[in-house]
């Protein structure tokens, strides 16, 4: 194999190279002068590169939306055999409709280890999800538990993007664009269509065992963006000179490599003679990339009342009607919590918008137990949820002086539209039984 610091980047992850910025048009090449100048296409482009255009948007949405990035790689992705159905294992897709929409609140431990060598995407589990992949509507909440890294094997999503959020193990995330790094507490972000490879990181390298879980919210709708900022004002929550995109690096494998192509929910395969990670340069704004949440800017109360969670928003996506966000990725960082009079874990509620929720490490201020790491729940369109018995009575009675919550990380995918399970969500015996029960023996209090 022949390429760029492909084999340092497998030493030293975490050194590797990036460009920052959410949104920017980035340029990069891996080879000097195999980047063209003034032009995207020139007659022939440097070193005998194929310029190739890879759209997140349509052509004519406005300049604000629009996402592309240009290719100029070994060999065209357009050279490559048929695609032939593939075995989707524990992947599913949008429209679910094998089970009744559930209105019960529902919590789940963590996905069982895998029996076999399972690589990523042979160890993605769909739990959920809503809209419809053909439509380019609503998202998939899935989790991953690996063991092995994929094996001349890629993989690329035509029906979305993928946030992949990392709970155990990191990940080395090898994408047309360059590589990634992501590390619990990282997130990263795959574009719809960018083809890459999940290779796990091995125990020398991270002084863990060589697996890897966590949790995917696949988007179908609009891309995710940075919430607007309103009246806190230019700077705050994630700000977007933490994200970090690749800098260009190849493959430049001859040999069978297979292609994975999520399309209208269902995998395809085809066995290309080379690796279609052959890009090396490019540039553009339809690009991966990895963010750490603990540089999340938290913007909370310093007064009273508790904030609702929009306040933590990391990444939107929006929909037609302004404010009402497909999904948004919500994050719940270590903060200060020094409201006065007030219940300071989350309130009792009923939301119309949807909540999963999952847990990065530690633990979350609203649930004394149960809601595990790597575990998740469901608290459906308008289901009422809150605090646990434990914690209600714990915050009620506390002294309020100023108090750190930094012992866990926690997020939220929420939806407008309701999460139907997949039937294997449904009727895992992971799924806990008996979670109503953490709202059991709220006393009646009330006295004239
Ligand atoms: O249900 C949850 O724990 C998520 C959540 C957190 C919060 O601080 C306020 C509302 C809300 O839905
Ligand atoms: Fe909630």
């Amino acid at each position: 194999m022949a390429g760029t610091g492909n084999e340092q980047a497998r030493k030293t992850a975490e050194g590797l190279a990036y460009q920052t910025g959410f949104g920017n048009e980035h340029s990069s090449e891996a080879v000097p002068g195999a980047l063209p100048v003034g032009r995207n296409s020139p007659q022939r482009a440097p070193l005998g590169l194929y310029a190739e255009q890879l759209s997140g948007s349509a052509f004519t949405e406005p300049r604000g939306h629009n996402l592309r990035s240009w290719l100029y790689r070994i060999r065209p992705s357009a050279a490559h055999p048929p695609f032939v159905r593939a075995e989707r294992h524990a992947l599913r897709s949008a429209p679910f409709t094998d089970c009744t929409p559930d209105p019960n609140r529902l919590r789940w431990n963590p996905l069982p280890e895998p029996t076999g060598p399972t690589d990523f995407l042979d160890g993605l589990w769909t739990l959920g999800g809503n809209g419809d992949a053909t439509q380019r509507t609503g998202m998939a909440v899935h989790l991953y538990y690996a063991n092995t890294s994929m094996e001349r094997r890629v993989f690329g999503n035509a029906d979305g993007e993928l946030l992949i959020v990392p709970e155990r193990g990191g990940l080395l995330l090898r994408t047309e664009l360059g590589l990634l790094h992501a590390a619990p507490g990282e997130v990263a972000l795959i574009p719809r269509g960018v083809r890459f490879r999940v290779e796990l990181l091995d125990a020398a390298s991270d002084g863990q065992s060589p697996t890897a879980r966590g949790y995917v919210c696949e988007n179908y709708g609009r891309p995710f963006q940075l919430p607007d900022l309103g009246p806190i004002g230019a700077n705050g929550l994630a700000n977007a000179r933490d994200f970090r995109a690749p800098v260009a690096a190849y493959e430049d494998v001859e040999g069978p490599v297979e292609v994975v192509n999520k399309f209208c929910g269902h995998l395809w395969t085809a066995t290309y003679d080379h690796s279609p990670l052959d890009v090396v340069a490019w540039h553009g704004n339809h690009v991966p990339y990895v963010y750490d949440l603990r540089r999340f800017n938290v913007i909370g109360s310093i007064s009273y009342d508790h904030p609702d969670p929009s306040i933590f928003t990391v990444l939107t996506s929006p929909s037609d009607t302004p404010g009402l966000a497909g999904v948004d990725f919500v994050a719940f960082a270590p903060r200060w919590l020094v409201g006065e009079d007030t219940f300071r874990p989350p309130y009792f509620h009923r939301n119309v918008m949807t909540e999963y929720m999952g847990l990065i490490e530690g633990a979350y201020d609203a649930k004394a137990e149960g809601f595990v790491p790597g575990g998740g729940s469901l608290h459906n369109m308008m289901s009422a949820h809150g605090p646990d018995r434990e914690t209600f009575d714990r915050a009620s009675a506390a002294e309020l002086r100023p108090q750190k919550i930094d012992d866990g990380l926690a997020f939220m995918f929420e939806t407008r539209w309701p999460l139907t399970l997949t039937e294997q969500a449904r009727d895992a015996g992971h799924l806990q039984r008996g979670y109503d029960d953490v709202w059991q023996g709220l006393q009646r209090h009330f006295r004239l």
